[in-house]
């Protein structure tokens, strides 16, 4: 995506594959800085800190986390301790696996000798492939966006409410359920976007505002409290968010608070979108609420946060007493019943088994 007319991925090779680029994200809105991570430990961390966040860059990331690795230790070892190291940084994103699963199938039949090569092209496969799937996306999401427009009057404000980062910064490029309103916008439809803060960490004010503003999107930043409000008084005409884990029955796992914005669309009939890439779906499971791994955060980013002052200082505060204990699950699990739809790079389809299958019948078991 274009910042400053600058085309940028949220993460790069650098010194032939030794070590990647990153944009660390835990600096935005108020700092574009970038940062190079040169061995498996600083991959890591990168990841656990979310300074890279989002599912589908976090599987890109831990795929060239075993490309640094591989150019500083190819043996067999060394192969299981990158592994190790990087699946257990975050749990709840299926695409870490994925993608870590697919790095190993690609490097331990090789000679160690051309591990790191072989890792470096599957690497920058991976992220081709990511953003290829994503584009995909944005093309049949934008289908459905016209199909909304369809039915108001003609230059009526088309409302999409969305919660948390589900942009290019959360992927390697394009985003997920930004990438249809980026498409709608760029086709020159009048795209409005509710931007939910999304507290904690402010996924949605920090970076999905800055994604908007830096591609000229209308939005208007809203508190997570305020979607069923809106959605009440006829103010959103879909709801679009992505997701980190998808069940083969279409139960959605998505950043916390998505289960509520569910509730109130199906409360008030509005269509409520999933955009899924087709390695964030677990085939493995049926049951999200039963299934799903929520990652438990630190309370630490409950009980504070990061900004600007008025002087233009870049601080962190306090808003709880001390002593009072927070907790902080980073997601929740939205049941297929509350979906409208899943858009995923090969179609739109019901959240369901079935609809599932349809699309994707080389992982669905035979009947
Ligand atoms: C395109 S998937 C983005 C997905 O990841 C976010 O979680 P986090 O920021 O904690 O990595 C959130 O659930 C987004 O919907």
């Amino acid at each position: 995506m274009r910042v400053n007319g600058t085309a940028w991925r949220t993460i790069w090779p650098l010194d032939d594959g030794r070590a990647v680029g990153i944009i660390d994200q835990t600096r935005l809105p108020h700092a574009f800085e970038t940062l190079v991570l040169s061995s498996l430990d600083e991959v890591a961390h990168a990841i656990s800190a979310m300074l890279v966040r989002g599912a589908p860059l976090i599987g890109a990331t831990a795929a060239w986390g075993m490309a640094v690795a591989m150019a500083h230790d190819a043996s067999d070892a060394g192969l299981d301790h990158a592994y190790q190291v990087l699946v257990s940084t975050r749990p709840t994103a299926i695409n870490l696996r994925w993608a870590l699963d697919d790095m190993k199938a690609h490097l331990a039949p090789l000679p160690a000798a051309e591990r790191a090569q072989a890792a470096r092209a599957r690497a920058a496969q991976v992220c081709d492939e990511d953003v290829a799937l994503n584009e995909a996306i944005g093309t049949h999401g934008l289908g459905i966006i016209r199909q909304i427009a369809a039915g108001k009057a003609a230059g009526e404000r088309i409302n999409i409410l969305t919660h948390c980062n589900a942009g290019w910064l959360a992927t390697v490029d394009w985003g997920t359920a930004l990438a249809p309103i980026y498409k709608a916008h760029d086709a020159g439809l009048p795209i409005h976007v509710w931007v939910d803060e999304t507290r904690p960490r402010n996924q949605g004010a920090s970076l999905t505002a800055w994604e908007l503003n830096s591609h000229g999107v209308p939005h208007t930043v809203i508190v997570d409290n305020a979607g069923g409000h809106y959605m009440q008084h006829g103010q959103v005409d879909m709801v679009i968010v992505g997701t980190d884990r998808t069940t083969a029955q279409g139960d959605v796992c998505n950043k916390i608070g998505t289960y509520l914005k569910a509730l109130a669309a199906k409360d008030n009939g509005v269509p409520f979108y999933v955009a899924l890439p087709g390695p964030t779906i677990d085939w493995t499971v049926n049951d999200g609420v039963a299934e799903i791994p929520i990652e438990e955060r630190s309370g630490a980013e409950v009980t504070r946060l990061w900004g600007r002052t008025d002087e233009g200082a870049l601080a962190w505060v306090t808003v709880t007493p001390e002593g009072s204990p927070a907790a902080n699950p980073a997601f929740d699990v939205t049941p297929a019943r509350l979906i409208t739809g899943l858009i995923t790079e090969r179609g739109v389809c019901p959240a369901s088994a079935q609809g599932l299958a349809g699309l994707y019948p080389e992982n669905t078991p035979a009947a």
